[in-house]
């Protein structure tokens, strides 16, 4: 093993899949996981993970979260995986086991660079957008639909300090796909954002992959909706709709195009027919989801600025409520969405 000594903190679907290319490739990478079966899995068995053109195992280091507190050296790089609400409390977990100029890279959906960087120190945060598409329901098992080849990540600073860094990182994070370093990272994520918004919760809601979510009469343009009301909260708090994924060619003033072309890009380049989201991975685990983080951080905005989210607001009330156990999510939900609108 060589080079920095990295910490995946949070191998569910994504982090397991990334973690194992980059143990791979020959470095020193640590596991940190808070699902105890599938630490036991990864500890006897390696990470499987499964890819549409071959299935690879890899031995990993994996630890439960109660034992980050044995972990004596610190880590140059943790990669933060968990879920969106849950980074302030992982980034305290790894607080003190960061190198004073170690660097805590948020590889999250979700603008989690503002809680990172609160707890670290914008010195010690990189931002992320990850377009890598994954499901785990098998404790020490990926289902990963995006190979490094087909999978794409914007890493960028929140501060200058920190740029001199970001080549070492992006090399870091080449052996798991696609690296691009992007010159403004809050747009970049919330473009990624403005995805998620149209697509995650209102797919999930109807308990269906996410193409046959968007070809129900109707949800096309209730995902849309969701995307632009996300896009004008990109321009209400300052920030730009620049273009992610490695696309050209996008006319920022046309949101309604742009909004399309990214939601488009993930929906039929990234995803696969079957794959459903990360919020239903997450609801048939019993889990709660990240709607507060993408939804509700759009309807905030826009009320924050006297405006209103319609569309998100549904998507809020929705997920809050099948979370509560009062709606069932199914496909007849769709009138729930696309009439409330009308
Ligand atoms: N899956 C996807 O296709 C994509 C996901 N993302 C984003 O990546 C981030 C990580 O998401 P993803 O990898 O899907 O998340 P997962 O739900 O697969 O894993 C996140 C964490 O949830 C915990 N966990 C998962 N399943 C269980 C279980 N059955 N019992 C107990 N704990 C469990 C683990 O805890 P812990 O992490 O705390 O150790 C796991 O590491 C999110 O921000 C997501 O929005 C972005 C693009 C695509
Ligand atoms: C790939 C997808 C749509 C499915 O989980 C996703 O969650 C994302 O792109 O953020």
């Amino acid at each position: 093993m060589t080079g920095p000594r990295i910490a995946v903190l949070g191998t569910g679907a994504n982090g397991a899949a990334i973690g194992a290319d980059l143990t791979r490739a020959g470095l020193d990478v640590t596991f940190i996981e808070q699902w105890p079966e599938h630490v036991a899995a990864m500890r006897a068995a390696g990470v499987r993970v499964d890819m549409p053109e071959e299935s690879v195992v890899t031995p990993v280091r994996a630890l439960n979260l109660c034992e980050v507190a044995t972990l004596r050296e610190p880590f140059d790089l943790v990669f933060t995986l968990v879920k969106a609400y849950d980074t302030r409390w992982a980034c305290e977990l790894i607080k003190p086991l960061v190198k004073p100029d170690g660097l805590v890279i948020g590889l999250q959906n979700g603008m989690t660079i503002d809680a990172i960087a609160d707890i670290m120190g914008p010195e010690r945060t990189l931002g992320a957008v990850i377009e890598c598409s994954a499901a785990m329901f098998e404790p020490g098992v990926v289902e990963r639909h995006t190979p490094p080849a087909k999978s794409w990540f914007g890493l960028g600073s929140v501060t200058a300090a920190t740029r001199p860094r970001e080549r070492e990182v992006a090399d870091i994070l080449g052996h798991a796909g696609t690296v691009e370093i992007v010159e403004d990272i809050r747009s970049a994520k919330w473009a990624k954002l403005l995805v998620n918004a149209g697509e995650l919760v209102p797919s999930a809601v109807l308990n269906l992959p996410m193409r046959e979510a968007m070809a129900t009469p109707g949800m096309r343009e209730f995902m849309l909706r969701c995307g632009i009301e996300a896009a004008e909260a990109i321009i209400a708090t300052g920030n730009k709709l620049v273009p992610i994924f490695g696309l050209d060619g996008l006319d920022p003033t046309d949101p309604h195009k742009f909004v399309e072309a990214l939601l488009d890009a993930v929906m039929y380049d990234f995803a696969l027919p079957h794959t459903k989201t990360t919020v239903l991975h997450d609801w048939m685990k019993g889990r709660r989801c990240e709607v507060e983080e993408i939804n509700g951080l759009v309807v905030d905005v826009h009320a924050e600025h006297g405006s209103s989210a319609p569309a998100n607001a549904i998507a809020v009330e929705l997920a809050r409520r099948v979370e509560s156990g009062e709606l069932e999510a199914r496909p007849e939900n769709v009138d729930l969405m696309v009439k409330s609108l009308s």
